[in-house]
């Protein structure tokens, strides 16, 4: 790989003798990576489990095609394996506020959301719209039903959740240098004034993150990069800026280094960031801190929350499909925009001023006089969860992604919904006429496996 000549000098002066085996990294191959979704019940035995990262509880090395049945059903997400360390560093409790603040495509936040287990509320956001699309495709396919997800600046999100959230996290825009050897192109966009224009762009994030932490939660702070002017002197910033906030030291498995406090201020409380070098773990590199809020001063928290707004029809329609088909569904609060109705999360504000993609998880959409299931609803079920399930065979699941019809033995006459499954994993609903089963996998998501 041809680095650029000022990023070798810079890190010659910073690493020293090291700076040898540093760079020779960026010559060995890529290391890929995955987590298991522990919001699935069970997973496909066909997942590979035997080399487990250090990083996080669900995290694997390896390779999981994107075009495949483990990964469309949500029961993995392919992620870079020190990337899987932030998540875990967040480490939210059940029945926490996080927010995701940077959040596209989405996986720090199914990260956030296997901690969450279902409870509590995730905002996760994203400030660029044809980002915010794919993250809203991560999400839902993962399965996740307790998420709010949003299209904002950070200004906006902080005007509208002060002192809010039990964790947030900023996985920062950066200048990407752990990004080298997993996109080569990256490095083109670099130059040696680069790391400190991220840097101006991170300190207006962090302004605005820290006004949505309530007193006692959590704030951490990521980058793929090591700039130091993107990570150590962000945070020396960070502490002589809001010295209300201190730092908390992270457990770090093996290889995974102290920031380095002389790379910044000299402040040793600096040594409590983690920092992943790729000669060090097997993994890309990041850079991760974790703050406390220590202030017991809290803005005034908004208290209005949303309201439901269904119709008496939209919700009889409802109804009806929650009696016929979700034994277990439980009492719920619900919205709609539009046709569409979606789940009302636990402690949603007021959505007014926010540009929302989904408020919660998207349950179908009303047409004329009848309500049909959506693709998110299928993929949050356990094959449990619904009352009519069919198991598929692989090659039945690949015409179903494809768009296709299938057919299969319907002894007792039965018409009308069904959950469609493979070996385990709800795919996509369907509905069952005869021997046929109409294909409603969304046409956009449509592949050929
Ligand atoms: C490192 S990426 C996030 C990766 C993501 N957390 C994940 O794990 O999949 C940073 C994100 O910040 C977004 N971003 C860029 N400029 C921003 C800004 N001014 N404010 C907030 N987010 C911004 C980018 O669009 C990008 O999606």
């Amino acid at each position: 790989m041809n680095l650029p000549e000022a990023f070798i000098t810079k890190y010659q002066k910073l690493l020293g003798t090291e700076s040898e085996r540093f760079f020779a990294s960026f010559e060995q191959p890529v290391k890929h990576g995955f987590r298991v979704n522990p919001l699935k019940k069970a997973l496909p035995a066909t997942i590979d489990l035997s080399e487990p990262t250090p990083f996080s509880r669900w995290g694997y090395f390896g390779r999981v095609k994107g075009k495949s049945m483990e990964h469309q059903t949500g029961a993995v997400y392919s992620q870079e394996p020190s990337a899987m360390m932030v998540g875990e560093v967040a480490a939210p409790k059940p029945g926490d506020r996080v927010l995701d603040l940077c959040a596209a495509p989405g996986g720090k936040s199914t990260h956030l959301a296997s901690f969450l287990n279902q409870t509590g509320l995730l905002v996760t956001n994203e400030i660029m719209p044809k980002r915010a699309k794919i993250l809203v495709e991560n999400v839902e396919r993962f399965g996740v039903k307790n998420a709010l997800i949003l299209n904002e600046t950070p200004e906006s999100i902080a005007r509208s959740f002060p002192g809010f959230f039990d964790v947030v996290l900023v996985d920062a825009p950066c200048s990407g240098e752990g990004m080298f050897r997993k996109d080569p192109e990256s490095v083109s966009y670099w130059t040696e004034d680069y790391p400190a224009k991220c840097a101006d762009r991170q300190k207006t994030i962090l302004n605005e993150a820290v006004k949505n932490i309530k007193p006692g939660g959590e704030l951490v702070y990521s980058t793929c990069t090591f700039a130091p002017e993107e990570d150590e002197q962000m945070i020396s910033w960070l502490l002589q800026t809001y010295p209300e906030f201190e730092l908390v030291a992270i457990d770090k498995p093996a290889g995974v280094e102290d920031g380095r406090p002389e790379w910044a201020d000299g402040n040793p409380e600096l040594k409590k960031t983690a920092r992943l070098f790729p000669h060090k773990v097997d993994g890309e590199g990041h850079f991760i801190a974790k703050l406390r809020f220590k202030s017991a001063i809290s803005p005034e928290p908004k208290t209005r929350e949303q309201s439901e707004n269904l119709t008496k029809d939209q919700r009889q329609l409802l109804n009806e499909f929650i009696s016929d088909y979700l034994p277990d569904f439980g009492p719920h609060r619900f919205m709609t925009f539009g046709d569409t109705v979606y789940l009302l999360n636990e402690g949603t504000p007021d959505l007014d001023k926010l540009k929302v993609k989904r408020p919660g998880l998207e349950l179908g959409v009303f047409k004329k006089n009848r309500f049909e299931p959506s693709y998110a609803l299928a993929l949050s079920l356990d094959q449990q969860a619904f009352s009519h399930t069919i198991n598929m065979t692989r090659d039945q699941w690949a015409k179903v992604v494809h768009g296709d019809t299938i057919n299969v033995e319907n002894t007792d006459q039965f018409k009308g919904w069904v959950l469609l499954v493979c070996e385990g994993q709800s795919v996509s609903f369907g509905k069952l006429v005869g021997t046929t089963v109409k294909n409603y996998f969304p046409k956009g998501l449509r592949f050929q496996a």
